[in-house]
């Protein structure tokens, strides 16, 4: 199976989740659009074992910003027809950029790439003020493209309220509660990745 990890905004933590999925399902790792530096990828590759493979991205771009702007910046058009999703016998796990209607250029969404490339799309949400508001307009993104999602993970201080009613109103399990740490490395990801497992068929 292919998944297509989206979040609520970027910095929501689908970098982090993408390790503890690739570590959990024993999947592969592509990003498709890396908008500046460190590379997503070299984050996974550090924080899982061996065994993950990693994918080269279709896009490069130097430039920390939406994709479609720092595409522009590169002097480069993104086209939806390069996104073929990597060939691997193993379950992969597929990182987007930023939140769902991040533009990849004047007419494609990141969650666009999304049908192209993955089976089932896992939505990461960050537990802020306001994200209430932000995770359930991603929902509707998603249900208005009749993707199918697999299930929200929670990320940061635990909120029980907020996810009560996120869950209450998307109709989605929740997959996994990751609470802030102080330190993130392979132990991390692999207790998490050990959490994950058992909630993974619930
Ligand atoms: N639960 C957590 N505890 C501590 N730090 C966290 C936690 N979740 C995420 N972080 C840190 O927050 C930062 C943003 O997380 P991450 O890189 O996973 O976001 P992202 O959604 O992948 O962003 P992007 O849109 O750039 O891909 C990283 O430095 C990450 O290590
Ligand atoms: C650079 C950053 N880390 C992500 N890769 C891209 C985030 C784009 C956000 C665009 C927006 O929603 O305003
Ligand atoms: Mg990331």
């Amino acid at each position: 199976m292919n998944y297509f990890v989206t979040g609520i905004d970027t910095d929501s933590g689908k970098t982090l989740v993408s390790a503890i999925l690739c570590e959990a399902l024993k999947a592969d790792y592509w990003k498709p659009v890396q908008a500046g530096f460190p590379r997503d990828a070299d984050t996974v590759k550090s924080l899982t074992s061996e065994s993950v493979k990693i994918f080269p991205e279709a896009y490069t771009l130097n430039t920390p910003a939406s994709p479609h702007a720092a595409a522009a910046i590169d002097g480069v058009t993104i086209e939806l027809a390069k996104f073929v999703a990597p060939d691997t016998q193993n379950d992969l796990v597929i990182e987007g950029a930023g939140g769902c209607l991040v533009p990849l250029n004047d007419t494609n969404f990141v969650i666009d790439i999304a049908p192209e490339v993955a089976d089932a799309v896992i939505l990461v949400a960050d537990l802020y003020l306001g994200s209430i508001n932000h995770t359930l307009l991603t929902v509707e993104a998603l249900q208005k493209r009749e993707l199918p999602v697999k299930g929200i993970i929670f990320n940061g201080k635990s909120n029980p309220e907020s996810e009560r009613i996120i869950l209450h109103h998307s109709g989605l399990p929740c997959l996994l509660r990751i609470t802030p740490e102080e330190t993130i490395n392979h132990e991390t990801v692999k207790r998490y990745a050990e959490r994950l497992k058992e909630n993974w068929n619930a």
